[in-house]
């Protein structure tokens, strides 16, 4: 496993610039998700570090070496797509072999064997190791894809939604596993994703990205607690932050505008919030409110019951501001 390291990265499709002056460093045995919406610049950042993309300008160092003019195979990365793409043909134990029996790895069968047995273990598919891939379901499609890279030992691992087209359950199962791998094996990984979850839970560091560009890159802690403007405040927390004008509670303000995670809204005293609605999702309560005409959302405690239209009182806890543009004051 190595650091690698991009300094000031662009690449622009026509007039498409896809990836905008980008410097980030993935540390050794770091977990680091980029998360960004569609369009952000994710697909083709992890495509430009393992080289199916060139650069425009800028450098990409893995292991301190500029890997600029080097191929995909000889950067050593490991990619693991969206889609699954694996030999139809082949059986499922040969599928996850295949990578360990490139000519320049001289991997003992051995040694494969037992590899490809842990592995189809963790991805809780040892029962299906001699169906052909063409007898499998989508998701254990998409697993075999992710074994093929994992049973690499690669540079680093570049991971594109690995886990978009499973069920909820699996999706949760394989967030875990892929997190405990990573820790245990030290490994260096970058993933994208849109899945806040995802970012939350298995990043060291998260880099969001907006229209190409790095706008915050940080811990999930950082990103989620101090971020540097309405985009990146909107990225990560469910129900979204609330993002008010801030002359709608009294007081000083830094701010042209107050953004308040639902969590950070006290009820008792303040402003008057009429009841919209109240959901019940079982682990939380959610909580529509309306005030002078802006929706705002805050959790609640399930077991307090709201008659729809009860006037209800809060105020802002540890709000964070923004300026009318949405970059971060205070
Ligand atoms: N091969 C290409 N030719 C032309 N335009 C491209 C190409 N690849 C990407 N783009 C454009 O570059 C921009 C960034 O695309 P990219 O796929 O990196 O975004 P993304 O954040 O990965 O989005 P998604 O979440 O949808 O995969 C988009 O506007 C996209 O249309």
């Amino acid at each position: 496993m190595a650091e690698v390291t991009l300094s000031n990265v662009s690449k622009a499709f026509g007039k498409t610039q896809a990836v905008s002056d980008i410097s980030m460093t993935i540390g050794d045995g770091e977990f680091v998700v980029l998360l960004g919406p569609t369009g952000a610049g994710k697909t083709t950042t992890l495509r430009l570090i393992s080289g199916l993309e060139k650069l425009d300008a800028g450098s990409v160092h893995i292991g301190g070496r500029d890997v600029g003019q080097d191929t995909p195979a000889q950067r050593d990365v490991a990619m693991v797509f969206q889609q699954y793409s694996l030999y139809p043909h082949l059986t499922v134990r040969d599928n996850l072999a295949f990578p360990l029996r490139s000519p320049i790895l001289k991997t003992p069968e051995d040694e494969i064997a037992r590899k490809v047995h842990e592995i189809a273990e963790v991805l809780q598919i040892p029962h299906k190791l001699d169906n052909k891939a063409t007898e499998l379901s989508g998701g254990e499609m998409q697993r075999v894809s992710i074994g093929r890279a994992l049973v690499r030992d690669p540079s680093i691992y570049l991971m594109d939604e690995p886990l978009s087209s499973l069920d909820a359950k699996l999706r949760a199962d394989l967030r875990v596993e892929l997190k405990r791998i990573q820790a245990e094996l030290g490994s260096t990984l970058l993933y994208v994703t849109h899945d806040q979850v995802e970012a939350m839970t298995m990043a060291n560091k998260i880099g969001v990205l907006e229209e190409g560009r790095l706008v915050q890159f940080g811990t999930p802690k950082e990103i989620y607690e101090d971020p540097v403007s309405v985009y990146v405040a909107s990225r990560l927390g469910l129900p979204r932050i609330n993002i008010l004008p801030s002359g709608l509670f009294p007081g000083a303000h830094k701010g042209a505008q107050i953004g308040l995670r639902p969590e950070n809204i006290r009820q008792g005293d303040g402003v008057e919030a009429r009841v919209v609605r109240a959901e019940h999702l079982g682990d939380q309560t959610r909580l529509h409110l309306d005030v002078q005409g802006h929706a705002i959302t805050t959790l609640t405690d399930p077991h307090r019951t709201y008659s729809s239209d009860a006037m209800i009182r809060i105020s802002p806890q540890n709000p964070l501001y923004f300026d009318a543009q949405g970059a971060r004051v205070a």
